[in-house]
């Protein structure tokens, strides 16, 4: 029998806004004291001496939370604990969490209604592995054994923060038992012992004592402001669990989304728009080229036109998701979504244990970057990016190939010259500037700036490829002929076709050509040179007379300058320093203008081969680069910021960053079978990509605290913003904006039934190459590590951790070529953690294996590092991963499916706020995870499945089930 609460109206929780929050009607309420950003209210609960209905059947309870506003008459549903089986007096490890924007007072009343459970799996839908004949079970539902209610101000005056109710039956006469509602607050330091506490849950009993002091270095309060600028929507479980001496942690669990979803790809999407045009620019001031290529030339920017155009609409599209930030797994594969990473969220687990400090473990879980919408068919970037090359290498006398590496040579050459040039000319206005103030310390820096640019500007230049560039465009101007065509075939690397494919640091194919002059180049190149030496020269002269120092010195310090001209200054008995300077820095500009105008042609030459050959597969290739790139990049950027924003107290964190730099560390839970086989290779180049991300911290100047990109493909800067007085405490290398660097590394583990198919009957190649070029990185990174930090934070390190030991196990493991062998997984994240470096999990949706990981990883973390209580390992995976049962879903949900039945999405592809908020206070975390994903409560997963599923990673009855995803 299913029993219903009289006089219930059951709605969703209706947030207010917090401005109305204290001003509802005519009404005040009193306010609950709070700290910002802290939840307002958190209790545990536990029942005593509990009346089973039916005499000899065992208990199985919990208890369901409703809230009455004081404002209103209605009863709103808030969360429930999870099912305690089988005793009289159940202790609820699941609490209850009023997060900081609720509507919560003094005056709100709290109801607690006490449930007995009779059959929690009947939820879990059944599938085709049950046999066909077996019914449902026939007793379903839960029995009402009673309820308590109290207003929150009781509880925050009572004496130690603990009522002791009474439980009655619906009609307000008999007693079924007591109630315990006890104050919690994170970061207290435990008083009271929680003794007697035992595995069997008949002797349970619970700590409900408790003093407080909340320890800095964990709440961070500082630093709250800036977080909610990138955090958003936050959902929070509290827990409480025994540890192995009996007493009890607390911990509270953290899920929430981040505006960097959006923020990331749109500064991205923007920057590719401004390097292409540029690009596209470029190839149009290509000058005049032979009908074979000028055809080329008009093809590619048709194309490349066509490509900015696109990214414009995409960008345009993005710009009117003003505020959003989270992609639901539902929408992955949306075009004008294609660059925001699926289902981004920082998973933060928050532990209180005693004895220990407070600590706080985060894991960013993420969908694998992948470009859904391009497909799989024909694999991911991985293997098409190789397979390009290998192409575009072997096809003969139409293009020049240039490899890779020169080609994104060739990008970063034009990069420097475009950032340099203005700078040059700038630093060189700013010397006649100095001059014509005949200041002869601001002569003295101006030089010294314009020379040291200068020669950064002739470095550029100092390449091979320059040369070789310059020859190719040569004889692709009309008339220039080339007498030996060039091709691979010619090259005296030139491979058989029987040899195996050649490794991709061949030869390219560029051309040599006998009546070219080389040395035409050179001339022009030093020419540079030779004229910034002649105004250092004429600069230090005219200062020497300026001094009135006798002599006239032979102006050829440097012995590069021109003689004649130096002379002719020299003579000038009364000098007009800015009249003496002017002529030689126009000598400059004229000379770099024409190195400028020459490199600049040539090395878009180069450009222009790469993006003619295949065309328009090599733009479209490019596009899904980007696209994974960004999706890659915009969790990166949330998971650096919220590392940086948690460890600003570590000074040995901050030098590891800025010496080292900081390990990003990525577990997939993708398998090698069908398409997620091309998933794994886009997440692969994706994650790979990351190594060219550079962060560098600067001072906020305003409440725009979002990051900044700059840069082009091969190099960004990712500016993240600090307020002045965070930036002040920072070390000195820091804030003189030294670039942080990151160093990503990826293990991946199928652990589903596609893995055990790739096993048996395909190839596990693909997850056992990445395992082992990601473990040589790990591995390089330690190096790295073991030697900048210094020695005594070294030996305090090696004292503290075994990384050698992990290192060498995580090896071993990875050689072993074990069936899903998640060890590596928890190895590779052991070894980040203890790196301090930045976690992520993510398999297709980092939805459902995803949730069964991070779960895990909790209680794995609780178990080794905070003593909890082997006997409650299970347990509190469970927690963790639970759903309230059919009893405790709104009205609004589909009994038979878990399903969201109303509260239909405003959009597409984002959770209503209203729903959101109402679903924030349910179960576990991850849970709410999977409803904000698919509208439904449930794990996707089916019992087959599972069955191919390592242990750890099954999550309990009633959790999981058909769902449309
Ligand atoms: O979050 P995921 O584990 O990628 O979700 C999978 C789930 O593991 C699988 O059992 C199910 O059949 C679906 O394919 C889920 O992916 P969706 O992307 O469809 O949510």
């Amino acid at each position: 029998m299913e029993i219903k609460e009289e006089g219930a109206s059951e709605e969703g929780q209706h947030f207010l806004p917090t401005p109305q929050a204290n001003d509802t009607g005519d009404f005040q309420f009193t306010s609950i004291q709070k700290t910002p950003n802290e939840p307002q209210l958190e209790f545990i609960l536990a029942c005593k001496d509990l009346v089973a209905p039916v005499r000899d059947r065992k208990l199985n309870t919990l208890v369901q939370i409703s809230v009455i506003h004081p404002a209103e008459q209605g009863l709103t549903r808030y969360s429930s604990t999870e099912i305690v089986e089988g005793t009289r007096d159940p202790l609820f490890l699941t609490g209850v969490t009023f997060p900081s924007e609720y509507p919560i007072y003094e005056e709100t009343k709290i109801k607690l209604t006490v449930y007995d459970v009779k059959d929690k799996s009947h939820d879990t839908v059944r599938t085709s592995v049950l046999p066909e004949h077996k019914d449902p079970l026939p007793e379903v539902g839960r029995s009402f054994l009673g309820y308590a209610s109290f207003k929150v101000g009781e509880l925050l005056k009572s004496k130690e923060q603990l009522l002791a109710l009474s439980l009655r039956t619906s009609d307000g006469g008999k007693v079924v038992g007591t109630i315990e509602v006890s104050v919690v607050k994170m970061g207290e330091i435990e008083d009271g012992e929680a003794d007697h506490i035992t595995t069997d849950v008949q002797g349970q009993k619970c700590a409900l004592v408790c003093e407080c002091t909340a320890p800095e270095s964990v709440n961070g309060k500082d630093n709250l402001p800036f977080l909610n600028a990138v955090l958003k929507n936050p959902v929070c479980k509290l827990y409480r669990f025994p540890t192995s001496d009996n007493k009890w942690m607390r911990i509270r669990e953290q899920m929430s989304e981040s505006i960097l979803s959006f923020h990331i790809p749109k500064e991205l999407i923007s920057l590719h728009i401004k390097e292409d045009l540029c690009r596209n620019q470029e190839l149009k001031e290509l000058g005049e080229l032979s009908p074979h290529w000028d055809n080329l030339r008009k093809n590619v920017l048709t194309h490349c036109d066509q490509m900015v155009n696109m990214y414009q609409d995409i960008l345009t599209e993005l710009s009117k998701e003003t505020g959003s930030s989270f992609k639901s797994s539902s929408s992955k594969g949306e075009k004008t979504l294609e660059f925001v990473p699926v289902n981004l969220h920082l998973q933060r687990m928050h532990v209180h244990s005693p004895h220990l400090k407070d600590a706080l473990y985060d894991v960013i879980t993420v969908g694998a970057p992948a470009a859904h919408f391009q497909g799989f068919k024909n694999g991911g970037l991985r293997k098409l990016l190789h397979r390009f090359e290998m192409e575009r290498r072997n096809t003969g006398y139409q293009f020049i190939y240039y490899s890779p590496e020169n080609t994104a040579k060739a990008k970063e050459v034009l990069s420097n010259i475009n950032q340099l040039q203005p700078l040059i000319a700038t630093h060189a206005d700013l010397l006649l500037n100095s001059a014509s103030q005949h200041s002869p310390d601001s002569l003295k820096n101006s030089l010294k700036m314009l020379s040291e640019k200068t020669e950064l500007f002739v470095h550029a230049f100092k390449d091979q490829l320059v040369r070789s560039a310059l020859l190719a465009l040569y004889t692709a101007r009309p008339g220039g002929v080339l007498k030996k065509p060039p091709s691979p075939k010619n090259s005296t690397e030139e491979s058989c076709p029987q040899d195996p494919p050649p490794p991709m640091r061949r030869q390219d194919s560029i051309p040599h050509h006998s009546d070219y002059d080389e040395e035409e180049w050179d001339r022009v190149w030093a020419n540079v040179g030779k004229s910034l030496n002649c105004i250092i020269a004429t600069v230090d002269k005219l200062i020497e007379r300026d001094g009135g120092s006798e002599g006239g010195g032979d102006g050829s310090k440097d012995g590069e300058e021109d003689p004649s001209l130096v002379d002719s200054i020299i003579t000038h008995p009364r000098e007009d320093w800015y009249e003496q300077l002017y002529p030689l820095i126009l000598t400059l500009k004229d000379c770099m203008g024409e190195v400028v105008n020459r490199a600049k042609q040539s090395l878009t030459f180069v450009l222009l081969q790469e993006l003619a050959y295949s065309l328009p597969q090599c733009l479209m290739l490019t596009l899904r680069r980007d696209i994974v790139f960004s999706q890659a990049l915009a969790g990166l950027v949330c998971g650096f910021i919220i590392k940086l924003h948690s460890s600003l107290h570590d000074p040995g964190f901050l030098q590891q960053l800025h010496t080292v730099g900081l390990i990003v560390q990525y577990e997939g839970l993708l398998s090698t079978y069908s398409d997620e086989i091309g998933m794994l290779e886009d997440m692969a180049v994706g994650i790979s990509d990351l190594k060219k991300v550079a962060f560098k911290i600067i001072e906020a100047k305003s409440n725009d605290v979002l990051p900044v990109i700059t840069g082009r493909r091969e190099h960004y800067v990712v500016e993240v913003k600090l307020p002045a007085r965070m930036f002040e405490a920072l070390p000195l290398q820091i804030k003189e904006g030294q670039l942080l660097h990151v160093y990503p590394v990826l293990f991946n583990v199928g652990i589903n039934e596609q893995q055990t198919l790739a096993e048996r009957f395909g190839d596990v190649s693909l997850q056992e190459s990445i395992n082992q070029e990601n473990f040589e990185l790990l591995k390089e990174y330690y190096t790295i590590f073991m030697e900048k930090m210094p020695p005594d934070y070294i030996s305090h390190f090696q004292e503290q951790n075994d990384l050698k030991g992990l290192l060498e196990n995580l090896h071993q493991n990875i050689q072993a070529k074990k069936r899903k062998n998640v060890e590596i997984m928890w190895l590779a994240a052991t070894i980040c953690r203890k790196l301090n470096g930045i976690r992520f999990t993510c398999c297709k949706s980092a939805k459902d294996r995803t949730s069964m990981s991070v779960t895990l990883e909790q209680c794995s973390i609780l178990r080794d590092e905070h003593q909890l209580h082997k006997d409650f390992f299970i347990r509190a995976l469970d927690c963790m991963r639970s759903r309230q049962t059919q009893g405790a879903l709104s009205e609004s949900d589909d009994p038979e499916t878990g399903c969201l039945t109303d509260n239909k999405p405003t959009s597409r592809h984002f959770y209503p706020v209203a729903l959101l908020l109402v679903s924030s206070h349910l179960e576990g975390c991850r849970i709410e995870n999977v409803l904000k994903n698919i509208k439904c409560r449930k794990y996707a997963f089916n019992m087959l499945q599972l069955l191919a599923f390592p242990k750890y990673y099954r999550p309990p009855e009633g959790t999981y089930g058909k769902a449309d995803t």
